[in-house]
């Protein structure tokens, strides 16, 4: 007999540390993961400052590493119980929780040495929630070789299907690809900056949290050699497996780049979405030149100027047409889909199935993602 479907939940908070994402998802014997319902919880200011500055070697680091996953913690128990409000569910109805917790630091290229680390007390969300939680999604593939990143390939390959050769962008902080061609091996990798350099710029500038629509963006023009200078990052041309995040690109990697020439800061902000663009339509004309579809998840799917510079350099990189829609096409809200994944990922250590692809993350095979918190 077919098991039934499971409640599980997922908690997101990603690279753009801009708060929490929590999704409700039924999960049928196979993984089949559709979202019930989710709420979206900013970060205070508090922990926000916290999380920032630990991405940053400085004095008493530790101390404040675990008062910040205890924070953190405390916040997620929160977006559980306005989930569970929300949905008219109690604790005792979810089989488990897939915590990402926040990445301070990433680093998969020291061999034997190399960590990655997402700061959150998943004992103290398991007291507090009540439910099994489960977290410490990444280290395992890390040990095993792998870059413990990117992991949602697995699920983008579960849940997004087609005839023909598809790839997912996802534009959070840091992007990354999913390459689903219809008769090959899935594979996938971060291409580069995603929403972060320009969301560092508009804040240090503006004041603002991020560019809404890329309007501060369409002021500017683009500079064609801050462009280039960029672009010539050894990151970009690396092969596959690769990973990256905050420890690469940052407001001072921005400023390196900037050196003392004089730009107009809306000039900056215009090369920045450029780069992300540019970034991402390379790597995927240079990987997956086959593609006929790609959709787009994370916040950067909400970002208009965004998506109408992808279509338009598309056709640049490709010439010949692409479709491009964001994941609302197949029914799923694109700042969703990452929740969604940590709620499968869930689901999958609960099933005791592996869930890293090692194509993807260069592990030396697949292996058991997670650690369990018993309620
Ligand atoms: N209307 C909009 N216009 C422009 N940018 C937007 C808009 N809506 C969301 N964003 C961008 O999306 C970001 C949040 O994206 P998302 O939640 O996917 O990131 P994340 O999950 O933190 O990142 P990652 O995937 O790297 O872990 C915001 O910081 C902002 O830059
Ligand atoms: C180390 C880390 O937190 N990486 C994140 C980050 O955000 C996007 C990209 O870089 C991806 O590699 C990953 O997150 C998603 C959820 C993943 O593992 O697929």
């Amino acid at each position: 007999m077919n098991k039934p479907h499971s409640l599980y939940i997922g908690l997101m908070s990603g690279t753009s540390l801009d708060g929490i994402d929590a999704v409700l998802a039924k999960i049928g014997p196979n993984g089949e993961t559709n979202a019930q319902a989710a709420v979206s919880t900013p970060f205070s200011l508090e922990l926000r400052k916290a999380l920032i500055e630990l991405q940053t070697s400085s004095p008493n680091e530790l101390h404040r590493e675990k008062q910040a996953g205890n924070a953190l913690a405390i916040a997620y128990a929160d977006a559980v119980s306005q989930l569970l409000k929300k949905a008219n569910l109690q604790p005792s109805d979810i089989a488990a929780i897939g915590a990402h917790g926040q990445t301070i630091r990433h680093q998969p290229h020291l061999g034997d040495m190399a960590y990655t680390h997402q700061t959150l007390n998943p004992a103290l969300l398991a007291e507090k929630t009540g439910v099994d939680v489960i977290a410490d999604f990444r280290s395992r593939d890390l040990a095993a070789g792998g870059h413990g990143a990117p992991l949602v390939p697995a699920f983008h390959a579960q849940q997004f299907t087609s005839s023909e050769n598809l790839a997912i962008l996802n534009i959070g902080g840091i992007a990354n690809l999913t390459l689903l061609p219809k008769d090959g091996p899935v594979t996938g990798f971060d291409c580069g900056p995603g929403n972060m350099l320009m969301d560092a710029w508009i804040e240090k500038h503006q004041g603002n949290s991020y560019d809404e629509n890329g309007a501060w963006a369409l002021q500017g023009k683009v500079n064609e050699a801050l462009l280039q200078l960029m672009l010539s990052d050894s990151f970009f041309s690396k092969a596959p497996p690769k990973s990256t995040g905050r420890d690469d690109f940052h407001l001072a990697w921005l400023q390196e780049k900037i050196g003392n020439s004089n730009h107009h800061a809306e000039d900056v902000q215009a090369t920045l979405l450029h780069l992300t663009a540019h970034a991402a339509l390379e790597a995927l004309a240079r990987h997956a030149p086959q593609t006929q579809k790609l959709i787009i998840c994370g916040g950067g799917a909400r970002n208009s100027a965004l998506m109408n510079l992808l279509q338009v350099k598309a056709q640049y990189f490709f010439k010949k047409p692409i479709e491009i829609t964001t994941s609302d096409s197949a029914g799923i809200d694109p700042q969703l889909v990452e929740g969604l994944a940590f709620a499968w990922l869930a689901w999958a250590h609960k099933e005791k199935r592996p869930a890293n692809l090692p194509a993807v993350t260069g592990a030396k095979g697949p292996r058991i993602l997670g650690a369990c918190y018993p309620a």
